[in-house]
């Protein structure tokens, strides 16, 4: 019998980070310790950071990149909670692309590609429960695949969708998740219905996800008026389909019928606003 070498083990791995848009993100309870119970169809774009990764003796962190100023160097990073939660050093770089602290999930995207380089590397991979205790998001993040997320962010539901087309809008004004939550009036929102239709293609997934909602948008638009300015821009552009806030804000999207239209509508919004974050994405499969 030929006996064969086992799998040569990497040593520096690079894994894509990317951006979270909650597509829909309703509100439906909160918990006694204060975390809110969600319903909230979630997808992921091929827009985000990348974090390189090297085994160590002890774990590191650069940070670079246009959103470097923006984040933690130190052991509040999540990318270096995450490392330490899965009791596995790294040497890591973090390259920042997405704004902080702007609905997108940019640090729970984060703390789940350097989960997913320790497992590359040869570590331990982190189990859902695990990964919760670093934020609600990360989770559905580790997958990195499109999802009906629901409880606080650890109930997940794999749930293929269309490809989309869109513009992401941040104002570069950070927004903190918990004083959001804490301006919402109504805690206890409708979900979204039991059972999701079936989408036969984009155009039918929009308009059944124009009948859904954000929750957040109204009490994060309250904190940044800056929001209301980006959603009217988007709304504004030429032909598109649905505009909507993504998580806590303050980044906004909107969904176009195809790539060309999103590409030119982001150079119109950002050539009109160039103070802000403005991105074309296409949904991940
Ligand atoms: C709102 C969402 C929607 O996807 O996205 P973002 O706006 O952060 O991108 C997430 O639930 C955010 O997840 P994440 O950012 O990982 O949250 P955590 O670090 O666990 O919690 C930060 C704070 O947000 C509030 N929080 C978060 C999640 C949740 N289900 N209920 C909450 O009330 C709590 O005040 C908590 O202290
Ligand atoms: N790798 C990281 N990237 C961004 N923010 C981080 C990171 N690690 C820790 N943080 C902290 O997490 C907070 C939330 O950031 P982020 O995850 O980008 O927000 P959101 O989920 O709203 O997009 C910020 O205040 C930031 O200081």
């Amino acid at each position: 019998m030929k006996v064969q070498n086992p799998p040569a083990l990497l040593s520096m791995v690079k894994v894509f980070a990317p951006a979270k848009i909650n597509l829909s993100l309703h509100v439906t309870g909160q918990r006694n310790d204060g975390y809110h119970l969600l319903d909230s169809l979630v997808a992921f774009v091929d827009v985000g950071d990348q974090v390189t990764a090297e085994a160590a003796q002890h774990t590191s962190l650069t940070v670079e990149g246009p959103f470097a100023q923006g984040v933690p160097t130190d052991g509040s990073n999540l990318v270096v909670k995450a490392a330490e939660a899965c009791g596995y050093p790294m040497a890591l770089t973090l390259d920042k692309h997405l704004p902080p602290s702007s609905g997108i999930g940019g640090g729970s995207a984060d703390a789940a590609a350097a989960l997913r380089a320790a497992a590359r590397l040869g570590g331990p991979l982190m189990g859902h429960d695990h990964a919760l205790l670093l934020g609600a998001d990360v989770p559905v993040c580790l997958a990195s695949k499109s999802a009906r997320m629901r409880g606080i962010g650890n109930d997940l539901v794999e749930t293929p969708l269309p490809a989309l087309h869109l513009v992401l809008v941040n104002p570069r004004v950070e927004v903190a998740t918990p004083n959001v939550f804490k301006r919402l009036d109504r805690k206890d929102n409708a979900p979204m219905p039991d059972t999701l239709p079936e989408w036969p293609d984009s155009l039918a997934f929009v308009d059944w996800l124009g009948t859904q909602r954000n929750d957040l948008q109204e009490p994060a638009a309250k904190l940044a008026p800056e929001i209301a300015a980006v959603l009217v821009s988007l709304a504004l552009s030429p032909d598109v389909l649905l505009t909507r806030m993504s998580g806590s804000g303050a980044t906004c999207f909107a969904i176009y019928p195809d790539r060309a239209t999103a590409q030119d509508a982001a150079a119109q919004i950002s050539q009109s606003n160039p103070w802000w974050w403005v991105k074309a994405a296409t949904t991940l499969p």
